[in-house]
C-alpha cells in the first residue's frame, strides 16, 4: 500500500501540492486526473523518493520513504515500474538494445538469456516486429511500447505507475495502449496512471482522484466520477466525455 499523509510539496516557493492525502492498494487501478501543471507527474516522482516532500509523510509498503536515505531507496523503486511520458530511448540504439541495455547493466544474465527474455517483452508489448527497428523509425505508440517494454525488463513491478501514457497518441495508438495497460494489471497488480485524458483513464481505471490547486478534490468510482456535482469536475470530464458516453457504467 501507498499512503500520503498531509503531503506538502513546494518547487522553490511555489505550493505545489498542499495537504494531499490518500492511500492506494498495490491492486488497485488509479487514476489521478488533473489539468497541465497541477501537479500530477509530482505525486508519482514522490512515490519513488525522487523528490522529498517539505512536509507529510509517505509511506509505502509500510515503510516511511521520506526519512530514507539515497542508498536504501533503490529498494523502493524496485517495487515500482514507472513509465514516464517522454520515455526517453537511447537514440543510437535499436529497440532490441534499448530492451537489452539494462538487463546488461544490472543482470549477469548471459547473452542467449538476455535475447530470448527481450523478445519474450517486446512480444508482450506487441512490437516484436521492431526488434531491428532505430527509434526515429518508431510511431509515438509504437515508442511508447518499447519505453513499457524497457522498464519491464529489469523488475516485476508490485504496481505500475504510468506518467500521460496515451498523451500525444493517435486515438487507435491510444487505444492500444490502454489495452496494454489492462492486460498488464490482469493479475492482480494495480498501477496510479497520471493523465488529463478522461476518456483514457474510463478505459482501464476503476478508482478516480481529480487533483485541484493542490488538493485532492475528489476521489470515487467510474459512476461517482461521470455524475459528479462538484462544479470543476463537472467542466473537466465534460470537456472530454459526451454526455452520452458509452463508457457510463
Ligand atoms: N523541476 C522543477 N522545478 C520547478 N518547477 C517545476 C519542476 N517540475 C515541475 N515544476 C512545476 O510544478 C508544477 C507541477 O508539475 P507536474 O509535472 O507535477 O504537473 P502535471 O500535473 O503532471 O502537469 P502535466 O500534465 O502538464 O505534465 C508545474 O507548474 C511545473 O511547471
Amino acid at each position: 500500500m501507498i499512503e500520503f499523509r498531509q503531503v506538502h510539496f513546494s518547487y522553490n516557493s511555489r505550493e505545489i501540492l498542499k495537504d494531499v492525502n490518500f492511500s492506494v492498494g498495490f491492486h488497485e487501478r488509479m487514476a489521478v486526473l488533473g489539468g497541465s501543471g497541477e501537479g500530477k507527474t509530482t505525486i508519482l516522482k514522490l512515490i519513488l523518493g525522487l523528490i522529498r516532500p517539505d512536509g507529510g509523510k509517505i509511506f509505502v509498503d509500510g515503510e516511511d520513504i521520506t526519512v530514507k536515505q539515497e542508498s536504501e531507496l533503490r529498494d523502493i523503486r524496485m517495487k515500482f515500474n514507472m513509465v514516464f511520458q517522454d520515455g526517453a530511448l537511447f537514440d543510437s540504439l535499436n529497440v532490441k538494445e534499448n530492451v537489452a541495455f539494462c538487463l546488461r547493466e544490472y543482470t549477469n544474465l548471459s547473452e542467449d538469456a538476455i535475447d530470448k527474455k527481450v523478445r519474450r517483452i517486446l512480444h508482450t508489448v506487441g512490437v516484436e516486429h521492431a526488434l531491428e527497428l532505430m527509434p526515429e523509425e518508431l510511431s509515438g505508440g509504437m515508442h511508447r511500447r518499447v519505453s513499457l517494454a524497457r522498464s519491464l525488463a529489469l523488475a516485476t513491478p508490485l504496481m505500475f505507475l504510468y506518467d500521460e501514457p496515451t498523451t500525444g497518441l493517435d486515438p487507435l495508438n491510444a487505444d492500444n495502449i490502454c489495452r496494454l495497460i489492462a492486460d498488464l494489471s490482469r493479475e492482480g497488480k494495480g498501477f496510479i496512471m497520471v493523465t488529463h485524458k478522461v476518456s483514457d483513464a474510463l478505459k482501464v481505471a476503476d478508482r478516480f482522484v481529480f487533483l485541484r490547486d493542490g488538493r485532492l478534490l475528489f476521489d470515487g468510482n467510474s459512476h461517482e466520477l461521470l455524475n459528479t456535482t462538484y462544479t470543476d469536475l463537472k467542466a473537466f470530464v465534460g470537456e472530454v466525455v459526451p454526455r452520452d458516453s458509452s463508457h457510463a457504467r
